[in-house]
C-alpha cells in the first residue's frame, strides 16, 4: 500500500519594501533544501489561522511585525522527502527592521533581479507571481 505523506502546510511571506525591493533568505545548509533561497516563513501550527502564522513565523525569523498584507498563491509540491503546501503572502506594510534573528541571511532584492537566484523547485510558481504582480518585464 503506498502511504501520503502528510502534507506540510507552511506560511511564507514576500516582503516588500517602501522602495520596491524584496526581501530573501537563504535557507541553511543543514535545512530542507538548504543553500537556497527563500520567503521567509514556516509552519502553520495546528489550528492556527494562516495569516497567524506568517506574523508569528516573521517576527521569529526576521523580527519584524506585519501590519498589512494579501494572499498572493497556494502552491502544492512534492518533494522526494516531503510534500508542502506553501501558502504565500505579499507582506505590504510592516513594522521593525529584519534582521536574519535566527543567524540566517537576508538580502533585498530588486524584483528584477529575482530571476538571478536559486529557490526551491516549489518556489517557480511563486517567482512568476510575484513578478507578473509587480509588472517585471522578461528580458
Ligand atoms: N519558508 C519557506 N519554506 C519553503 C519555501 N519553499 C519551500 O519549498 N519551502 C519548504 O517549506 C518547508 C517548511 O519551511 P521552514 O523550514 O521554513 O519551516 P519552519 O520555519 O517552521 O522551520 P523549523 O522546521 O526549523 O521550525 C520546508 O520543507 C521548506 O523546504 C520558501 O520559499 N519559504
Ligand atoms: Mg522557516
Amino acid at each position: 500500500m503506498v502511504m501520503e505523506k502528510k502534507r506540510i502546510h507552511v506560511a511564507a511571506g514576500v516582503i516588500l519594501s517602501a522602495g520596491g525591493n524584496i526581501l530573501l533568505a537563504l535557507r541553511p545548509q543543514t535545512a530542507h533544501q538548504g543553500g537556497l533561497w527563500e520567503f521567509p516563513g514556516g509552519k502553520v501550527e495546528t489550528g492556527e489561522p494562516v495569516a497567524d502564522a506568517l506574523a508569528r513565523e516573521l517576527r521569529e525569523e526576521l523580527a519584524i511585525s506585519v501590519t498589512d498584507c494579501e494572499q498572493l498563491i497556494e502552491v502544492s509540491h512534492d518533494y522526494p522527502d516531503k510534500s508542502v503546501l506553501l501558502d504565500v503572502w505579499l507582506v505590504t506594510a510592516f513594522t521593525g527592521e529584519p534582521v536574519g534573528n535566527e543567524g540566517q541571511t537576508v538580502r533585498w532584492v530588486s524584483p528584477e533581479k529575482l530571476s538571478d537566484y536559486q529557490f526551491p523547485a516549489a518556489n517557480v510558481p511563486i517567482v512568476e507571481a510575484v513578478e507578473k504582480h509587480l509588472g517585471v518585464q522578461a528580458l
